[in-house]
């Protein structure tokens, strides 16, 4: 077993209240086995980092992702999301082989590894291929096939949801979960909806859903049903004993808050592809007070263009200081909490990962404060939610694997990424 030996860092736990303070951090094969003041290894180590002048602090968890559509970056942007969606991404992604959902999600993997991201969740397609990417960049994900039900494919896609779930759970060496993911409720009809719900329910299969992402989502429902969207959900049994995650949930009424109140699971909250299709606000706070537990996620890298988590912690509190007008509204902490152990609640690891402790897998990420933004230290919370960016992280470990040092990828030839993604973007938007 493989002993590593982080020494000197300052250390953020992420356990609620707990203050930073300098220590050290012994992992020892895929678990953190210590964490204190200064460690004494009884038997030897392998890897001594010096931690001199870093952060270490569980790593983040993005809680909404479609990490393939990397490939799609810079690629359509400043537009509705639906023109977004039905104009641009859609063609591009009826373009795409298995093979180059592979890559895609390498070069999310990528990207994410680079800016401190060592669990996600994502909604894809041919994710026999995202899975096989998850298992070789070694990092954690929570995967679904994303199933949209505009028009008779016999079954096929539900077979393929059902295919990832029984081959791909567990896998990784622990690193993979599955989750059942209808598309949206303007993409699943109430018949094939409620089946897939109450096959989670029997199964205990979790649920990956967007939901109500724009006012266009809520007028159609509304026109289609008389209901809201999140009461749409509810009607058909979604948050009976289902564990859910929602993507989104910009567009709640009170009353839509109030029924997310008891529900297993809870949101991911995306600020920035919220911002930049401007589809509106998440009601963070309301939600926050009725207890529902909300999370931190980017979306694909379609719309938000970046997977760096730490835009989306900033994203988040500013907007709620903005939209109150209450700059006390999450605080660094709490938002640095919705990114880390928040967000692992959401894909079910938060016995697993999401704080520092002894026992928890060592998925942990190293920032480096030797940098004239990151000086000088009064409070680290404040520093690493308001301050950092992705570009600080210098090493990034999941399960004990060293992923990253000095910002090399250990897993990852980025010379091959780069040939393999650049090439197979270029065909994907040929023409369109
Ligand atoms: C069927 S796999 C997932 C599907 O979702 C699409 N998608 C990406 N971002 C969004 C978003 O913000 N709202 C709705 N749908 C989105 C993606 O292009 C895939 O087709
Ligand atoms: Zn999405």
């Amino acid at each position: 077993m493989k002993r590593t030996l982080i020494k000197g860092c300052s250390i953020l736990t992420m356990r609620e209240g707990e203050l930073p303070f300098v220590g050290d951090l012994l992992i020892e094969g895929e678990r953190i086995a210590e964490i204190g003041p200064a460690i004494e290894p009884k038997q030897p180590v392998d890897e001594v980092i010096t931690g001199v002048g870093m952060v270490a602090m569980p790593g983040l968890i993005n809680a909404h992702n479609h990490a393939s559509m990397s490939l799609l970056r810079a690629f359509s942007d400043d537009l509705k999301l639906m023109d977004w969606l039905d104009k641009k991404m859609l063609p591009a992604e009826g373009r795409m082989t298995p093979e180059d959902v592979y890559w895609g999600t390498m070069l999310g993997a990528a990207e994410m590894i680079a800016s401190g991201t060592t669990s996600f969740a994502d909604m894809y397609v041919h994710m026999n291929q995202v899975a096989q990417a998850v298992q070789d960049s070694g990092m954690r994900a929570s995967l679904t096939r994303g199933v949209v039900f505009l028009e008779d494919d016999g079954g096929k896609r539900m077979t393929e949801a059902l295919h990832l779930i029984d081959t791909w759970s567990g896998a990784a060496n622990g690193r993979i979960s599955t989750m059942l993911g209808p598309h949206a409720p303007y993409t699943c009809p109430p018949q094939p909806l409620s089946e897939i719900i109450d096959l989670a329910r029997s199964r205990q299969i979790p649920i990956h859903i967007h939901l109500a992402e724009t006012v266009e989502e809520v007028e159609k429902i509304r026109n289609r049903y008389n209901q809201t969207p999140t009461q749409y959900l509810y009607e058909l049994g979604m948050f009976t004993d289902n564990h859910v995650l929602l993507a989104h949930a910009v567009h709640l009424s009170t009353e839509d808050v109030r029924l997310l109140r008891r529900m297993r699971g809870g949101v991911s909250h995306n600020p920035v592809s919220n911002l930049k299709l401007g589809c509106g606000i998440a009601p963070v706070r309301d939600m926050l007070e009725q207890g529902i537990t909300v999370g931190l996620g980017t979306d694909g890298a379609g719309s938000a263009t970046t997977l760096d988590m730490f835009a989306e912690i900033k994203a988040a509190t500013w907007l709620q200081k903005l939209q109150h007008g209450d700059p006390t509204l999450l605080p660094a902490e709490q938002v640095l909490r919705m990114a880390t152990i928040e967000s692992a609640k959401l894909l079910q690891i938060d016995h697993e990962v999401g704080t520092l402790e002894a026992g928890k897998k060592a998925d942990l990420i190293l920032i480096n404060l030797n940098k004239p933004h990151m000086q000088p230290v009064h409070d680290l919370h404040a520093l690493i939610a308001y301050s950092a960016t992705g570009a600080d992280v210098d090493t990034t470990i999941v399960n004990g694997e060293i992923l990253m040092k000095n910002r090399q990828f250990t897993h990852i030839s980025w010379e091959e990424l780069r040939r393999e993604a650049t090439m197979r973007a270029a065909r994907l938007v040929e023409g369109l």
